[in-house]
């Protein structure tokens, strides 16, 4: 038997473990299981809450796609994971400090009860992100069906690109983001965002993500949109990112400064599972 926390960041949902008090180990087709939402709970990712590996971490964050692929970098997860230490009594304290396998997140509870994640530095090489491109460009483009298709890329501790479009209502979101999140450019696959410049402070943003399809919001696509954005010269900091979901605050300083995501993370049920 498995104990499980069902959680949301903006309807990006997730079935969270505490794999410090209980041994967690799930194979590919178990996670797909859980995270089926017609014979399993139903998730966009699985979230592993493991004791820390180096000794000036408080915890060590391991994610999944729905599609059982482990992944480096989940934004709305790491809101929910700092939820979730408070309410199960495993860290009462205010900062946070989590390791995954892209590095070192910082958790911040705030007085309004939303959650503040330092998700670390851009990387803006096309080797870092990964993608197949000559040289480091703020535009790159990718043919796919019928076009070609212009986007910006980063790796947020995952990859993404981002497209600029004139209404994100209509995107074509179910159609060309899975073309391009498996596209040959991507080696590792990608998760591909769709933007709408509001104002210089304010978008719009879909995002069909990697391994588990079009999420209510996806933190690290909100954080990559403001960022390329940013880069372009389209946006400045703050950003206000408005996903289907509700929205999220984005701030980032340039090259070299880490990008701050507030926002909130609820929690939904609790349950035990039978293997
Ligand atoms: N929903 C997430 C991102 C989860 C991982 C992503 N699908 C990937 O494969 O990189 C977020 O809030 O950042």
């Amino acid at each position: 038997m498995l104990r499980f926390t069902k959680m949301h960041g903006l309807g990006n949902d997730f079935v969270v473990f505490d794999a410090v008090n209980q041994t967690v180990a799930l194979t590919p087709d178990q996670l797909r299981q859980l995270a089926d939402r017609h014979f399993g709970i139903g998730c966009d990712q699985i979230l592993l809450v493991q004791a820390p590996i180096q000794p000036d971490a408080h915890f060590h964050y391991r994610i999944f796609n729905a599609d059982g692929s482990e992944v480096s970098q989940c934004g709305n997860g790491a809101r929910c994971f700092a939820r979730f230490v408070r309410e199960k009594g495993l860290c009462l304290e205010d900062e946070i400090r989590v390791d995954t396998r892209a590095g070192r997140l910082l958790l911040r509870h705030r007085p309004d009860g939303q959650i503040t994640v330092d998700m670390g530095v851009p990387r803006f090489a096309p080797a870092d992100i990964p993608l197949k491109a000559e040289q480091e460009s703020v535009h790159y483009t990718a043919a796919a069906g019928s076009a070609i298709h212009r986007f910006g890329a980063v790796s947020m501790g995952n990859p993404h690109a981002v497209l600029p479009t004139d209404d994100v209502d209509t995107a074509p979101v179910d159609t060309v983001g899975p073309l391009l999140e498996s596209h040959a450019s991507f080696p590792e696959r990608a998760n591909i965002g769709f933007m709408q410049k509001i104002d210089a402070h304010h978008i719009r943003l879909r995002v069909y993500e990697r391994g588990s399809g079009e999420t209510l919001a996806c933190g690290s696509g909100a954080c990559a949109a403001a960022v390329v954005g940013i880069e372009q010269g389209l946006l400045q900091t703050p950003v206000r990112v408005d996903l289907p979901g509700g929205s999220l605050y984005i701030e980032w300083q340039g090259r070299g400064a880490p990008v701050l995501m507030s926002g909130p993370a609820t929690t939904v049920f609790e349950g035990t599972l039978e293997l």
